[in-house]
Order: structure tokens, then C-alpha cells, then sequence
């Protein structure tokens, strides 16, 4: 098992009467991705200052790198990198100069300072541009350019905050692949994302805050599971919808309409529950022309854990489907 890189205990934040932060525990493995969602003032911004030394907690303990924030900042700010949403670039200054900018503040000589600078510029992809200003930079290549200056002391924990907000799809693809490789080389990455399709493919465990506190934490799979819902889509034919919903009610069975192809949309707790429906059906002679079951989506699993009145939105997936048959 790989060594913890970012863990903090009952770590409390208060901003006056606001409890940003309340007992959070996270922890991210060396060469993982921790996702951190959460709705609007959740507290990640909060978490993320915390770890990266911006901020002191008021309560709780944690460290980066094995550092403690409290007492060995300065340890913690020689290995991190931190990717805002506001970008650091100067667009003034070319991405070469930029890149020069940041090591020759990092303390590198001139010569090393430029060495590092070609490193990163061809592996991000910018060796044409290398020379412009960064302001001439589209929003992708200024992403990039911003990533690759997170990059230049090679840090070991890697603070990304909404990596690909505002980028076209080939381009938040590209700049999830240059993570990925990050990653693979044993880079710790604590990612905050609104982004849930990102977080799903980046993410190895998600942290999911409400109100300042952890209300789900584990693999994209386990929230998956722990929702509970999974759905069986049936296609019945449209003038046998009906029939099929007065059937299925009974059994404690509240279908939705479907979309697409398919008629009726069904919440069931189990996989096993498919069966029961087919059997509903074949007694109530319902024809079934086709049948599917379907996982809860990450959106799912982040809509029942942080809506209000969360035990309701446990029907997840159903919420853009009409009820059917409401008698
Ligand atoms: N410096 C501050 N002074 C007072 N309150 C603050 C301060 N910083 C954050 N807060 C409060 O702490 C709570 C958490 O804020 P935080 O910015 O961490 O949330 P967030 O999850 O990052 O939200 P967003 O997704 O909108 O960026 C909010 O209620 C916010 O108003």
C-alpha cells in the first residue's frame, strides 16, 4: 500500500460565526487523484487553502507530504503545486518567459531556470507558441501553460481547482490525459470539480462536503452502491405503458415515464429485482419488447447525498421523468 500524501484529522475551519470546515477527515494515497465535490460554499476552497498552507486551521490536524501544516509551511510549499481558477499567467510575457518567471522565483539560476522551462513547454504542447504572449494563448493552451507552471519544481501533491472549466471538449480530454500521466508518475492530485463526468474518470476516491462537513467519501463504485438505486428501463410499447404501471404499483412499484426507446423507468434496490418486474409483467400478460438495468451516474449518487432532504432524492435518475398513471 502506497504512503498517505494528504491527510487531515477532525480539521475544523470557523470564519467568525461561519464554520467553513467541521471535523473533516480526507486522506489521498501517494500517485492518486482525491476528488473533492461539493455544492457552493461547501468548504473546498476552504480545505484546499488549508492544505496548501494559505490558511491555518482552527481545529484538527493534517499534513501534506507528511508535513504538518501548522508548523512546516515552508516544508509543504517546496512540494506542492497549486492550479487556481484564476490563472497565474502573465499574458504579457511569453510562455517560455513565464515558465523562466516562476523557476527564477522558485530560486533556479538562470540556466537551469530555461532548461526547465523547454522541458515544459515541449511536453505540454506549446513549443510553437513558446514565444508569444500568453495573452495571445487560447483558454486551452493558457490551461496548460498554467498547469506546466504549477509544474516547475516538480512537485510531489498537485492542487488542481476546476482543471477544465471553460475548455472544449478536445481540449479538457488533452489536459485530462497530461493529469493521468501526472498521476502514473506518482504525482498526488487533490482535484475540485463541479465536473462530475471529471471527477468519474479521474478521480481514484471522491470526498464529497456538504456545509462544511465529509458526507460521503470512498471510490467512484462504492458511492455508486451506496445510493442503493439502480433502475430498470422497460420498453413495453407505448399503449401498454399504462397497463404495465397499474400492474407494477401494487407491488410497491411507482414507475416513471422513460425517454427514448424506452416506457417506463422503475427504481429498484436490487439487481435481483429485475426478475420480480419481468414475473409482475408476464402475470399481468404485459409484453416486454426489451429490458435494461442501469447504474447510478456519479450526478445521481452527488444529487442524493448533498440535495435537501436527501432520503427523497434517493430516487435517483427518475427526477426528468413524468410520473405515470398518477390516478
Ligand atoms: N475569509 C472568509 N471570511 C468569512 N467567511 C468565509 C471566508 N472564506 C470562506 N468563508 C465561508 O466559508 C464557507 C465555505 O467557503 P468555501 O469558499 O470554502 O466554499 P467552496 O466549497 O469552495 O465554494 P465554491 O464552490 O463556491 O468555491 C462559506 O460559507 C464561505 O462564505
Amino acid at each position: 500500500m502506497s504512503e498517505v500524501t494528504i491527510r487531515t484529522r477532525g480539521l475544523g475551519k470557523r470564519f467568525g460565526e461561519v464554520t467553513a470546515l467541521d471535523a473533516v477527515d480526507v486522506e489521498a494515497r501517494a500517485g492518486t487523484v482525491l476528488g473533492l465535490l461539493g455544492h457552493n460554499g461547501a468548504g473546498k476552497t476552504t480545505l484546499v487553502h488549508i492544505l496548501s498552507t494559505l490558511s491555518q486551521p482552527s481545529t484538527g490536524s493534517a499534513t501534506v507530504a507528511g508535513f504538518d501544516v501548522r508548523t512546516q509551511g515552508a516544508q509543504i510549499r517546496r512540494r506542492i503545486g497549486v492550479t487556481a481558477q484564476h490563472t497565474a499567467v502573465d499574458h504579457r510575457l511569453s510562455g517560455t518567459a513565464n515558465l523562466v518567471l516562476v523557476a527564477r522565483l522558485l530560486g533556479a539560476r538562470p540556466r537551469t531556470a530555461r532548461r526547465r522551462a523547454a522541458q515544459l513547454v515541449e511536453a505540454f504542447g506549446l513549443t510553437a507558441a513558446a514565444n508569444r504572449p500568453a495573452g495571445s494563448y487560447s483558454g486551452g493552451m493558457r490551461r496548460r501553460l498554467d498547469l506546466a507552471m504549477s509544474l516547475v519544481a516538480d512537485p510531489v501533491v498537485l492542487f488542481l481547482d476546476e482543471p477544465t472549466t471553460g475548455l472544449d471538449p478536445v481540449s479538457r480530454v488533452n489536459l485530462w490525459e497530461t493529469v493521468e500521466a501526472l498521476v502514473r508518475q506518482g504525482t498526488t492530485v487533490l482535484l475540485t470539480t463541479q465536473d462530475l463526468h471529471e471527477a468519474d474518470r479521474l478521480a481514484d476516491r471522491i470526498t464529497v462536503l456538504s456545509k462544511g462537513r465529509v458526507v460521503a467519501s470512498g471510490t467512484t463504485a462504492e458511492l455508486k452502491s451506496q445510493t442503493g438505486r439502480r433502475f430498470v428501463h422497460l420498453s413495453v410499447g407505448r399503449d401498454r405503458r399504462e397497463r404495465a404501471a397499474a400492474a407494477l404499483r401494487p407491488h410497491g412499484y411507482h414507475p416513471t415515464a422513460g425517454q427514448g426507446g424506452t416506457d417506463l423507468v422503475v427504481g429498484v434496490d436490487a439487481s435481483a429485482e429485475l426478475a420480480v418486474i419481468v414475473q409482475i409483467l408476464v402475470a399481468a400478460e404485459v409484453p416486454i419488447d426489451g429490458l435494461a438495468l442501469s447504474e447510478p451516474t456519479l450526478d445521481d449518487v452527488y444529487l442524493a447525498l448533498t440535495s435537501p432532504g436527501s432520503a427523497t432524492a434517493a430516487e435517483p435518475g427518475s427526477s426528468p421523468h413524468a410520473p405515470v398513471g398518477a390516478s
